[in-house]
């Protein structure tokens, strides 16, 4: 599948610099978003995972048709205000801006096999950032999955004990 046909470059947005990869067009499309998912469970079947953890929002998108193909639960992880209960937080800093996450403190339990999915890998803050809040919480990080790196902004540096797939590279 030649995935990056589906994705919409977008110059200098959100701010002055930057190239968004929009992966609406690839969503849009049954077919290659089904591709995309069955990719992902595909990678993730043999590490008999319990739980698919994603951030806030697209990891979401990317997560949770995973989890359901997978027949395992997902857990998300929230932006700072956005879930009710008791939570563990850690603030980190991204491509564009910096920010707080948050999960709440009972939704993995000790030992349980995590994957985190998101849709794109650019500083590695925000999977950096998911990654100590799973570990705080007693959780084994056993993959991280993406759609898409950015092999420019370095994010793979922060993943070197981790495996890890992506489904696209730009350089
Ligand atoms: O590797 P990083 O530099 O951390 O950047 C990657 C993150 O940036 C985007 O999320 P964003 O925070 O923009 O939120 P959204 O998914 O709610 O749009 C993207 O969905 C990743 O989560
Ligand atoms: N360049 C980019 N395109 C889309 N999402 C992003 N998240 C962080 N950097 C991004």
């Amino acid at each position: 599948m030649n995935y990056k046909e589906h994705i919409t470059i977008v110059e200098n947005w959100p701010k002055e610099g930057v190239q968004f990869k929009d992966i609406t067009p690839l969503m849009a499309n049954g077919e290659v978003f089904k591709a995309a998912v069955d990719d992902i469970a595909t990678f993730a079947k043999e590490k008999e995972i319990d739980l698919i953890v994603g951030p806030e929002a697209r990891g979401f998108i990317i997560g949770c048709p995973v989890a359901y193909k997978l027949e395992v639960g997902f857990i998300p992880v929230r932006k700072e205000g956005k879930l009710p209960r008791e939570v563990v937080k850690v603030d980190y800093g991204l491509e564009y801006g910096e920010n707080v996450l948050t999960v709440h403190k009972d939704a993995v339990k000790k030992g349980q096999r995590v994957l985190i999915t998101d849709d794109l890998l650019a500083t590695g803050g925000t999977i950096e950032a998911t990654i100590k809040l799973v570990e705080q919480l007693g959780g084994i990080v056993v993959g991280c999955a993406f759609l898409i790196e950015l092999g420019y902004l370095n994010g793979m540096s922060k993943l070197k004990e981790y495996d890890v797939l992506t489904l696209m590279k730009y350089e």
